[in-house]
Parts: C-alpha cells; sequence; structure tokens
C-alpha cells in the first residue's frame, strides 16, 4: 500500500496533540492528526471539564446553604442530575465542534483511527498508512488497575462521569486529585462518603495545607479512613463490602470509586516494534524537549513522565511544533513555577515549592509568610470556613519560592500571583502592591510579619 507522506504525524487528538498539530499546520506544515474517539482526549471528555462541571454544579449546592443563611431561602433544593449531566454533555459537544473547525481551518488531516507503529517513519491507521519524518505521540494515559478480587465492581473515574444519578454512599480509594476532587463533589450533591487513604492526603503538596484540607473535607462530613487498605470487595444484596487489611468489613457502599493514580497509555501502539523506551510505570521517557530514544519520534503530554496537566500538555505540544517548523530552535516546555488547584471543597492552590522542597533546597534561608481569616461572605452566613495563604520565601529579600493557597476562591485567584511569581516577585513587591478592598485576596499584600521558626 502506498504511504500517505505528511510533514507530521500526531497520534492523539487530546490536549497535548491538538497543541502539536494546530501549532505545526499554522507554521506550514502538512500535518495528520489520528484519533479514534472524539476531539479533546481527557481533558474534554473524562477529566477537567466534565469534572469541573460538577464541580460548579457542587458549588451551587453550597451557595444554597450560604442563600438560605442570608435569608434567600429555607430549604436548599437537590440537583436534577441527568439534566445537568445533558447540560454538561452538551457543552462538551460544542468543544468537539469548535476542535473539528479548528483543525478544518488550519488544513490539519484527521483521521479517525487507531494508530500503531510499523516502523519509526511509518504509521497503520485503520485502513490507511502514514509517513512522516516527524511523530509525535500523545496517547495520554488511562487510570490504574489494581490486582484486587472484586476491582470490577468499583468504577474509575471514567465510570464517575457515566452516573446518571447520585449514590447514595459512595467509598473512594486513593487521596491524590482525583480521589479529593471527586469526594467533594459527591459529598456536596448529597452522598455521604468515605475515602481509604494510603499514606496521607495530597502527598506531595504543602504538608501543612494537605492537613488543613483534610480537616475541612472531615468537617464537611467526609470520613477520611487511613487505617483501612482495601484488600477485596464484594457485592451482596446489590450492595458492597469492602475488606480492609486490618479485618473489618466496612460499608454498605451503592458505588465505589478507584483513584489510585494513572500511567502512560502505549498499549495499542506497537512500540516494541521501534523500541520506545518506557519507564516502570508504562510511561514514555523524554528529555527536557521532548525526544524520545527514537530519533524522528517524541511525546508529549500524560504519555510521558512529564507533569499530568492539561496547560503542561499544550505547552510541550505547541514549544515542539515551534522548534520543529516554525524556526525556533530553543523553544521547549517550561515547567519551573507550574501552578495547579485542586478542585475540592475548598480549592487547594498551589506554585512553586511546598514548604518541605524549600527546606530541602534551601535549608535555614526558608521564612515563612502566613495568613489565615474567615471570608466576609461565609463570616456574614455563620459558617466559619477559614482561607489560609502561606508564602515560602527564601534568602535576604525573601524571594517567594512557593505560594499555597486553601479556601474558597482561592482557584481564581492564583493565576495573577503565579505570573509574579514566575517574574521572580519578592515579599516586598507584594507589600508595595495596594490592596483591593474588601477582598479574600487583599490578604495576600497584607501579610504581617515572618512565621517564627
Ligand atoms: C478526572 C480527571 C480530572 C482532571 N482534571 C484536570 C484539571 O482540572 N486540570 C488539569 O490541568 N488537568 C486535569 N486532568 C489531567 C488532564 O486531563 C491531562 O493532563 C490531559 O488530558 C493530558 O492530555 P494528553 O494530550 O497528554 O492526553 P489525553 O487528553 O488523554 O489524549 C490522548 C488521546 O490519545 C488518543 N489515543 C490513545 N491511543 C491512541 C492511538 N493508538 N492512536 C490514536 N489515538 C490514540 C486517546 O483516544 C485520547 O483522545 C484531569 C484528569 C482526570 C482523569
Ligand atoms: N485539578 C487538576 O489539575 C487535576 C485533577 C485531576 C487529575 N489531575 C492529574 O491527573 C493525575 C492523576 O490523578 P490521580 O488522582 O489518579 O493520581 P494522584 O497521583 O494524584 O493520586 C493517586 C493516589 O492513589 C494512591 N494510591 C496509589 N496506589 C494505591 C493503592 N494500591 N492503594 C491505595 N491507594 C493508592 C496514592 O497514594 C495517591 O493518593 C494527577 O496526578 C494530576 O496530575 C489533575
Amino acid at each position: 500500500m502506498t504511504a500517505e507522506a505528511f510533514d507530521l504525524i500526531v497520534i492523539g487528538g487530546g490536549s497535548g496533540g491538538l497543541a502539536a498539530a494546530i501549532r505545526a499546520s499554522k507554521h506550514g506544515a502538512r500535518v495528520a492528526l489520528v484519533e479514534p474517539k472524539d476531539l479533546g482526549g481527557t481533558c474534554v471528555n473524562s477529566g477537567c471539564v466534565p469534572k469541573k462541571a460538577m464541580w460548579y454544579a457542587a458549588q451551587m449546592a453550597h451557595a444554597q446553604y450560604i442563600a438560605a443563611d442570608y435569608g434567600f431561602a429555607d430549604r436548599p433544593g437537590r440537583l436534577d442530575w441527568p439534566g445537568f449531566i445533558a447540560r454538561r454533555d452538551a457543552y462538551i459537544e460544542r468543544i468537539h465542534a469548535s476542535y473539528r473547525q479548528q483543525l478544518d481551518k488550519n488544513h490539519v488531516t484527521l483521521v479517525q483511527a487507531t494508530a500503531r507503529f510499523l516502523s519509526a517513519d511509518h504509521v497503520a491507521a485503520g485502513d490507511r498508512v502514514l509517513t512522516a519524518p516527524h511523530i509525535v505521540v500523545a496517547t495520554g494515559s488511562r487510570p490504574n488497575r489494581l490486582d484486587k478480587p472484586g476491582f470490577d465492581l468499583g468504577v474509575t473515574s471514567d465510570g464517575f462521569f457515566d452516573l446518571r444519578q447520585s449514590p447514595h454512599r459512595t467509598a473512594i480509594v486513593g487521596g491524590g486529585y482525583i480521589a479529593v476532587e471527586l469526594a467533594g463533589v459527591l459529598r456536596a450533591l448529597g452522598s455521604e462518603v468515605d475515602m481509604y487513604v494510603r499514606g496521607r492526603l495530597m502527598s506531595g503538596f504543602d504538608e501543612e495545607m494537605a492537613y488543613h484540607l483534610g480537616d475541612e473535607m472531615k468537617k464537611h462530613g467526609i470520613g477520611i479512613h487511613y487505617t483501612c487498605q482495601v484488600e477485596a470487595v464484594h457485592e451482596k444484596d446489590g450492595v458492597l463490602l469492602l475488606d480492609c487489611d486490618k479485618g473489618s468489613h466496612p460499608g454498605p457502599y451503592d458505588l465505589l470509586i478507584w483513584a489510585v493514580g494513572r500511567h502512560g497509555y502505549t498499549a495499542s501502539l506497537d512500540v516494541e516494534r521501534v523500541g520506545l523506551a518506557l519507564d516502570e510505570t508504562g510511561h514514555i521517557v523524554v528529555d527536557d524537549a521532548q525526544h524520545t530514544n527514537v530519533p524522528g519520534i517524541y511525546a508529549v503530554g500524560d504519555v510521558t513522565q512529564r507533569l499530568a496537566l492539561t496547560p503542561v500538555a499544550v505547552s510541550a505540544g505547541r514549544k515542539l511544533a515551534d522548534r520543529l517548523f516554525g524556526g525556533q530552535p530553543d523553544a521547549k516546555l517550561d515547567d519551573v513555577n507550574v501552578p495547579s488547584v485542586v478542585f475540592a471543597h475548598p480549592p487547594l492552590g498551589t506554585v512553586g515549592m511546598s514548604e518541605q522542597q524549600a527546606r530541602e533546597a534551601y535549608g535555614d534561608a526558608v521564612h515563612l509568610y502566613k495568613q489565615s481569616f474567615v471570608p466576609m461572605q461565609l463570616a456574614l452566613a455563620d459558617r466559619p470556613m477559614y482561607v489560609r495563604f502561606k508564602l515560602i520565601c527564601v534568602g535576604d529579600d525573601s524571594r517567594i519560592v512557593g505560594m499555597q493557597m486553601l479556601g474558597p476562591g482561592v482557584d481564581e485567584m492564583l493565576q495573577g500571583f503565579a505570573v509574579a511569581i514566575k517574574m521572580g516577585a519578592r515579599k516586598c513587591d507584594f507589600d508595595a502592591t495596594l490592596a483591593i478592598h474588601p477582598t479574600s485576596s487583599e490578604e495576600m499584600v497584607t501579610m504581617g510579619d515572618r512565621v517564627p521558626g
């Protein structure tokens, strides 16, 4: 079969793949994008977007309680779950349409098939064979499965998005981004939620902030269990029971969600044929410029061992296209000071280092500024949830190397501060900035003295 020739083949039409394909075609490259499913990948179809939609619904539920305290209503209503899912899915359909338009406008050839390698410059996609000197793998990640009896009685985050009604009682295994976010949403929408956490909540995050997050989640009615490792799951009379390693059998639950991490997805690619190097978690090993060990093959996004966030995948894809086709030989992803928000209830925002990472890197040069306060909106409602800010600074000029925020509204506060930190802001730059009053964010520029210790 004659191969169709392109300048670039992109495998995977998620965040990273779309970004690489569209940017390369803007630079004049002839690009084929191979994707068997809906455009947008995990983020649009089973990640950030449907998750954020559910989080907004959960915020609405909270807002009703606040409104009732203010005197607007005496009884919060329940979500019409199927109705809202239809609204969420219609929004996602509009994103698909917008991506299709962008591909058409930029003359990217979309091949709706699963790709696999035939050689380092040939790819099979359905009944077509494509060839290009440059191939970008952007096939994302899949949820981890555990080798536990009854694993399939639970679902992963993919199954959560398929729900058409709120479960009464939910068990969630895991204590990372997905576990924490889904726990908050389900609780706010009326489910009883128990989390089964190995180690600590949000490991890798600032310990103090993760502790406060756990505290707020417990106040919100979420059970957080650290002493049960789930060894098996049973179904009895239509409900689920768990076996813990210590011999207890918690339950019954109507839904079990496994949120125990994700692995790079390369299963369909035939990577052995080209000898692509993977790490022990199945991620494609890349250097800081997205090169794999095979010349001409690159990888971006969650399929690599780099940070698994949409803006990281997008930036990696665009920078790679700029380097290959845009005459920018030094372009590459800069993943220093990547801001991130855990859309918990309340949200947790972070940019730069945790206190622990800073102390490891800078030792005694580290010092802290902290602030905690009840935001005015909640003080008026007799719901004393704290906002907590923490600045992690180093050196005589108090250069800010980390910012941690927990509380209502921090999800929208963090981005602007992340710009300042990326530019090398010092505490005195914050002090020199006049406050916006009355807001929660003003507390970030009116912090007092260093915290001793
Ligand atoms: C529940 C959840 C919530 C999340 N929330 C956030 C958030 O709030 N903010 C954030 O920044 N990140 C979030 N993420 C992470 C984010 O979704 C990922 O970092 C991002 O989607 C990675 O993009 P990607 O292009 O690497 O992979 P993906 O978006 O997963 O795209 C991979 C694509 O490759 C396709 N593919 C796979 N194999 C082949 C093949 N052989 N041939 C052709 N195509 C193939 C797949 O069908 C898929 O469309 C979340 C993730 C999850 C699971
Ligand atoms: N808001 C966001 O930006 C956002 C939201 C969701 C996901 N994401 C991205 O997706 C990635 C994947 O999310 P995730 O929550 O699956 O992974 P994660 O790495 O954040 O958390 C995995 C959790 O599973 C636990 N775990 C692992 N093996 C276990 C076992 N055998 N038994 C019990 N617990 C076990 C870990 O201790 C950890 O708490 C995240 O790391 C993040 O990069 C981002």
